[in-house]
């Protein structure tokens, strides 16, 4: 698949594109119930093509700046899973003061009708836009009908558990549980970043480790996990991480994510790369010195082969 056209203003949206089926929604994880979102734009005008309008920052991220961070995925991973999903099209609107301040009605017709030229919409049933929330499915509908616009409101896709949503997968990966989140993403959560420069401990302890600061992703349960590593150049290999501020070393401020390739040498500084958790290990502890978390780490990396297989 594709990678979708991003842009940031319906000003930027190429002729081809104007008129789209449009999905709407954070889109958070992009998981099977936003699939369901995308799905219904699509199978409601085929011919047209399939365009998401999401935000970013993420609107929580604008109304409460100091909650802890909290996203699954960043902007471009965003657009690339919705790509996977048929997108041709992202519009991640800014979500700043004047959007959080514009009047439900207006963001219908300046954005969705008159900035995207959308022929149908989508959304979830708990979809709310426009100033205070004001908008939600019902106004939705009542605008879209006015407007001569197409409109599926689609209900939660639901498992076992109940509805499927961006939450539940942040809890899940909060307890540890990633298979939960895979389950419920339709893919392992990832966590995406440039590897940066550490204490340099983890060559003279035998364990190299690329290291990654969570920044504004969700922190998961804190310790050890099976994972899968995608290099700079897509290929997909095994290895061990661990989440955490490093306790036996004297504690860090910020939590960062240290992850031992499996079988692989080579210089990471400075380039991407996607850390696909699999299975959860063990909690993060404080060991009695180097040697001990020398000898913990071995049976971690002894563990996440015997568990990835
Ligand atoms: C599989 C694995 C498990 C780890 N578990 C812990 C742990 O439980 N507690 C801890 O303090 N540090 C743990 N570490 C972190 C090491 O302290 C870290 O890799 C080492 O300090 C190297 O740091 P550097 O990358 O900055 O050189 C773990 C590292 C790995 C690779
Ligand atoms: N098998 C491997 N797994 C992870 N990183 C590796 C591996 N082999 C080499 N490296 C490189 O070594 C670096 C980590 O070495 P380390 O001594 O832990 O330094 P730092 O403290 O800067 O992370 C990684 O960023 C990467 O460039």
């Amino acid at each position: 698949m594709t990678q979708p056209v991003v842009v940031t203003h319906p000003g930027q949206i190429p002729a081809g594109l104007r008129g789209a089926t449009v999905a709407l929604g954070n889109m958070d994880g992009v998981h099977l119930g936003h699939r369901a979102v995308l799905a219904a734009a699509h199978a409601a005008r085929p011919e047209a093509p399939l365009a998401v309008l999401t935000f970013e920052p993420h609107p929580r991220e604008h109304f409460r700046p100091d909650d802890p961070p909290f996203r699954l995925t960043l902007l471009p991973a965003k657009a690339a899973a919705l790509g996977e999903l048929g997108a041709a099209l992202v519009v991640a609107l800014p979500f700043d003061a004047e959007l959080a301040a514009m009047p439900a009605e207006r963001f219908f017709r300046d954005v969705l009708r008159e900035g995207l030229g959308a022929v149908h919409l989508s959304c979830g049933q708990d979809f709310a836009f426009g100033h205070r929330r004001g908008g939600d499915a019902g106004t939705l509908t009542r605008l879209a009908e006015a407007a001569g616009i197409g409109l599926t409101v689609v209900p939660p896709l639901v498992d076992g558990q109940g509805p499927i949503s961006s939450t539940r997968i942040r809890r899940a990966l909060q307890d540890g549980y990633p298979e939960r989140a895979t389950a419920m993403l339709g893919r392992p959560w990832e966590i995406r970043g440039e590897v940066v420069h550490g204490d340099k401990l983890g060559r003279v302890l035998g364990w190299p480790t690329a290291n990654l600061w969570m920044g504004r992703y969700l922190e998961p349960a804190r310790g050890v996990y099976a994972v899968t590593v995608v290099l700079p150049d897509g290929q997909e290999v095994k290895g061990v991480s661990n989440i955490g501020r490093r306790p036996t070393l004297g504690g860090d401020p910020q939590t960062r994510l240290e992850t031992y390739i499996f079988d692989w040498s080579g210089d990471l500084y400075g380039q991407e790369i996607g850390i696909r958790l699999r299975h959860f290990l063990r909690a993060d502890a404080k060991f009695d010195g180097l040697e001990a978390l020398k000898a913990a780490i071995a049976r971690d990396a002894a563990d996440a082969r015997a568990v990835l297989g």
